[in-house]
This record gives C-alpha cells, structure tokens and sequence, in this order.
C-alpha cells in the first residue's frame, strides 16, 4: 500500500488470486448439484442432505463464534424452530402451496422474533460476555422443553411425523440443499470479507475499543443474531420438509454443543472449515454409530480433544499452514496484499449532526464520583477552548484516568454535567459521545492486535463512512490528523503489519491514529508516552502540538513525565485526592510550592487552597 490521493486500480493478479475461491466453490457446487446424487448411493445421498442442512448452521455459529466471538450454544433453537414451524403447520392445518409458504413466514419471521428478544437480553448495553453465552444456553434447553411439554400438539418426546410435504425425488432435495449450503456459504464469504465483516472481527478482538471508536456493538451483535437465527431456522424448515421428521432434540442444548464442536473442529472463523467437519463429521457418524454405537462416541470425543489440544485453531487451517509453508506462499501472498490499495485524504467532516459548537468545546461542571463510600472526584469544573493543550497532572490515585472516563462515557459520573461542543453528554454511551466530539486513547496502547493497521483504520471510520456489506474498498480516506501521526510514525509503510506484531511505541501512534481518524474535536489522551523510548516521546510530543496548533483541537492530556508536560502544555490543571487544587498556566505550576507538597505526599490540597 501507499498514500496517494488518487484512487488506485485494483490489480488484475490480486483480483485473480481473490475470485480464485469462489470460482473453486462454483465449480464444486456445479459437481455437487448435477452429477454427485445421479452417481451416489442412496444413503449416502440421504446422509449429505442432512449434513449440508447442518453445515448451513454451523456456518451461522461460525459467524457468531468464530468470528465474532460469541460463544453460543442456541443456533439449535433456531434451527428447531424452522423445523417444527413446518412441522407444526403441515400436520395441523394441511400441506399445500399457501401453507407452506405461511409455514415458511412463520419460520423466518419467529426465528427472527426470538433472536431479537434473545439478543436484546444477551448484549444490551451493559451485558457481560458471559451473560450472553449463558442466555444463548438456556435458549436451547427452555425451547426443547416446552417441545416436550406441548402434548400431542408438538408431539411430546416423540415429535411429529408422516406429515405430507413437498413431492420432491431425493436427487432434487439433494440438489436444493446443496445450493442452499452453496448460496449460504458464498453469502457468508462476501459478508465476512467486506468492510463490514471486518467489524465483527473488530468486535472480537477488542470490544471496548470498538465502543470507543463509535460503533454500537450492541446492535451489531444483536442484527448478528437475527441473520443467524434466521438461517438457521431456515435450514430447520427444509430439514422438516425433506425428512418430514421432527423431535424435541433437534432444538435442543446437545444439538447445540455438537455444533459449536464441528465448527471447533473444522476450524472457527474459516467458514469452510465448519462446512467440511460438519459434512464429514455427520456423515461418518451416520455410517459408524451403526457398526460402532458406543465407540464411534468415545473415538469422535478423543479425537475433538486431540484436535483442540494439538491443533486449536482447526483442521483446516492447520491443513492450510502446512501446505502454505511447503509451497512457500506466505511470502508471495503478503507480497501480493501490499499492492492491494492505497490511503487518500478525507474530505473533513467535523462534527457532523451537530447543531453548532460553542465557545469551549469541553466543559465540566460540578462532577463528582463515587465508588460506593469511596469519593473519588469532587466538584472537578473547568472549561477548555479549542486550540489548547490542558495537561492534568496529579499523584498516583488524584483520580485523573476517572475524570477521562467520566468525559468520554455519560454513565460514569455519579453528579454533574460534562458538555462536548455545547451538547450535555447527559448518560449517553461512549459511543454517543465519540459523535459529539470526543475521542479516547487508553493508557495502554489498546487497538485490535489481529487486524493489520490498513483494517484498524478502515474500522476507525465506521461511524462517519459506513462500510459496504459487500466490497471491501482499496482505498481508505482519512483525515489530515491521522494521516500525518501515520506519516510521521513510519506506520503508512506498515499498513499490512498485524497490530500484534508492531512495537509498543507504534501501537501508542496507531492508537492514537485509529482516534484522530474519528475526526474528533476532543481529543482525551490517558499517558500516551507510557512505556516510549525518549525519541518516540519528542515524536509523540511535536505531533500534540502540531494537532492542537493546526486542527484546532482541544486535548485534554493525563501525564506523569513532567518535563513533558512543560514542554507541551498551554495550560496544566493539578489533581490532587479528587480536587482541583491548581488549574493555571505553566509557569504558574512550575513555580508552586502547593505542587511540589502534593507530590511530596506534604500536606492536604484544603490546607493551601
Ligand atoms: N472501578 C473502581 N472501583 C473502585 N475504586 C476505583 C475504581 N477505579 C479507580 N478507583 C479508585 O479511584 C481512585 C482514583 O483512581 P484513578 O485511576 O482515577 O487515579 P489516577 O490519578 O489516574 O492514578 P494513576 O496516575 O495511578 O493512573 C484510586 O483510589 C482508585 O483505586
């Protein structure tokens, strides 16, 4: 990659390598659908019908699991809700073109019903990652039950059968499910690829960061779920209708741990890996629970935990290095993702929705925080104009970082009022207050350690461009601020890096980009040169006052180096034990005694003030 402010023209031997997959994925489906159940035995037929259907929901538990992180055990209630929405309909109203269509509604539309309220419960904001795996666990065991409470309505235990359905050969179902698996597999690549699948790895790499960077990760696993669930429960339904057999265990907890260890199997966050190990997995388990009914389970049991130990990442990518190291691919290919796009200057869009911006783009009033008894800030209030640079200093404990939060997050304070750009931030989320004007970096470097730093940008700009959820752009346009902080790091020529492989100091400055790519006129900075070299602190320092200079930005800067702080600063407020005990210029601090006491642990901020 380079910066350019043209766009760049894809490159032919790139754009070949990458419609290399698809076009093996057609040719294989082409097998699939027209020769393979003409030459096949029956049974195996049978089998692959099933197994395909099964295969098109482990790819919705990749999706949520592998690649977004979500661990869920539930997909099984989506899937058995397909399943018995026909079921249901076809023995007790009939079998006809409108009913099966009606069924068909029923499936989507109640599946997405149940994932929405399932989601909302699982990862509303505030919800903990645990919260949502065990909700998504209990999904499976309370649909299941009520399965086995419903009487001869749903069939008890024993479920429902010879009810009538489609009048389809098995070559035609065969023929259908494969193109299902096919259409659902191509969709999810297309998906995970885009601009917008980078999200969801974005999601599972560093969730809080997200938040930060203003998108609503609430939403996004909650849209997540829906799409899923309705998959799933679509594959339910043409399960119901091949078979035209439903029992309680297809929505239940066990269907849904299988799942999560085909794709575990298979290798999570690959999608062909689940669709492999679950079509062959199902299969041999068809054939061999037969011959093998108690060891078939202990042999697939070993061997699940001989793979996850040796092999955690799967089968198929370990499958995959193996044969990349023998040809000697990595090399070539990253060669080839060099080339794939170029950096462009943003059209500058401060602000955007906001009404007006006032005077003092931060304003703090009255604000006090409290951890149970404990009173950590106290009546903090200060005002900040564009164009300054105000440091805040203070001892280990002042309560510096919980004032940063409090700014960047509505919920954190416990009284008081934080305005960004005139706009009281009231309770709102951080990602609310990312677009009225501010922008966080942590204290320590927190960016998404498997993206590459061309991807951790293109996600920094997911609230003012909204990525395609098809295409994955090749040229990322970003503001003047965060170009010239990845000029001047060196990191424009690292674009391809993964974060995980950077240093400390160049994890400091993508951060750092990664904010101003937000375009935020607040910029929040928690102890940016924390763990730097002295050169990459004069780095970091000139780049702070070129933006506080040339972007009219106000930056609000927590810091320990002192000699820092006077170098930089156009002011310096002094915390001490959650109060203000100076807020005055340079000078006026490098000359106060009351400072040089509170540092010295001499005395409380009252007794001088
Ligand atoms: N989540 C929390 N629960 C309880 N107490 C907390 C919590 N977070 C911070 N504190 C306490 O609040 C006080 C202020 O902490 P804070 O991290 O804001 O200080 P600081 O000035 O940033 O310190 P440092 O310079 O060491 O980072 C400390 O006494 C800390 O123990």
């Amino acid at each position: 990659m380079n910066i350019s402010t043209q766009p760049v023209v894809a490159n032919p031997a790139v754009t070949r390598r990458r419609l290399a997959l698809p076009v093996g994925l057609a040719a294989a489906g082409i097998v699939l659908l027209f020769i393979a159940p003409d030459v096949l035995p029956t049974y195996l037929v049978n089998t692959l019908i099933r197994a395909f259907l099964y295969a098109a929901v482990a790819i919705t538990v990749d999706i949520l699991w592998g690649y977004t992180g979500i661990l869920t055990f539930g997909q099984s209630a989506f899937f058995g809700l397909g399943a018995y929405a026909a079921a249901l309909t076809f023995t007790h109203v009939g079998f006809g073109p409108g009913t099966a269509l009606m069924a068909f509604g029923i499936a989507i539309a109640g599946a997405m019903l149940v994932a929405l309220v399932v989601g909302w419960f699982a990862f509303h904001p505030g919800a903990s990652a645990l919260y949502g795996s065990v909700i998504t666990l209990v999904l499976p065991i309370v649909v299941s039950q009520l399965l086995y409470s419903g009487g001869s309505f749903t069939g008890s235990s024993s479920g429902l059968a010879g009810f009538e359905s489609f009048d389809l050969s098995l070559e035609a179902w065969f023929r259908i499910t494969a193109g299902f698996l096919l259409v659902i597999t191509a969709g999810a690549w297309v998906f995970v690829r885009s601009d917008a699948g980078r999200i969801l790895e974005a999601i599972r790499d560093n969730e809080q960061r997200c938040a930060y960077l203003g998108i609503n990760v609430s939403r996004v696993k909650i849209l997540l779920m829906v799409a899923c669930g309705a998959v799933a429960s679509c594959a339910g339904f043409l399960f119901a209708c091949v078979q035209m057999v439903v029992a309680p265990e297809y929505a239940g907890f066990a269907f849904g741990t299988e799942l999560l260890m085909w794709v575990a199997l298979g290798g999570r966050g690959t999608l062909l890996g689940p669709v492999i190990g679950t079509v062959l997995l199902d299969s041999s388990t068809s054939y061999l629970s037969g011959s093998l009914p108690f060891l078939w389970k202990l042999l697939s049991g070993v061997a699940f935990v001989i793979v996850i130990v040796a092999m955690p990442q799967g089968l198929l990518p370990a499958l995959l290095n193996a044969v990349r190291r023998w040809c000697r691919l990595g090399t070539r290919r990253s060669a080839a993702r060099a080339r794939e796009g170029a950096l462009r200057v943003a059209e500058p869009r401060p602000l955007a929705g906001l009404a007006s911006v006032g005077r003092f783009a931060l304003s703090v009033e009255d604000v006090h925080k409290r951890f149970g008894s404990l009173q950590v800030l106290r009546g903090i209030d200060f005002k900040v104009r564009p164009n300054e640079l105000l440091s805040l200093i203070g001892p280990n404990g002042a309560g510096k970082t919980t004032l940063m939060k409090c700014i960047a997050d509505g919920a954190e304070r416990t009284s008081g009022t934080i305005r960004l750009n005139d706009h009281d931030i009231l309770r709102s989320p951080p990602a609310t207050c990312v677009a009225l004007g501010a922008g966080r970096k942590f204290q320590n470097a927190n960016v998404f350690e498997s993206l590459t730093v061309a991807q951790a940008m293109r996600v920094s700009r997911t609230r003012l461009e909204p990525p395609s959820l098809l295409r994955r752009a090749s040229v990322l346009a970003l503001p003047d601020a965060a170009l010239e902080v990845l000029r001047a790091t060196g990191l424009d020529k690292q674009l391809d890096v993964a974060s995980r492989d950077l240093s400390h100091g160049m994890k400091q400055a993508l951060e750092l980009a990664m904010v101003l790519a937000l375009e935020p006129n607040v910029l929040l900075l928690d102890e940016p040169t924390a763990g730097l070299t002295k050169a990459e602190r004069t780095q970091i320092g000139a780049i702070l006052l070129d933006l506080t200079r040339n972007y009219a930005l106000c930056v609000l800067l927590v810091e320990h180096d002192l000699d820092f702080v006077h170098e930089i600063s156009s002011r310096i407020i002094v915390l001490h034990q959650g109060q203000i005990v100076l807020d005055g210029s340079v000078e006026e601090v490098v000359n106060s005694e009351l400072v040089r006491e509170v540092y010295a642990g001499a005395g409380a901020p009252g007794e001088h003030a």
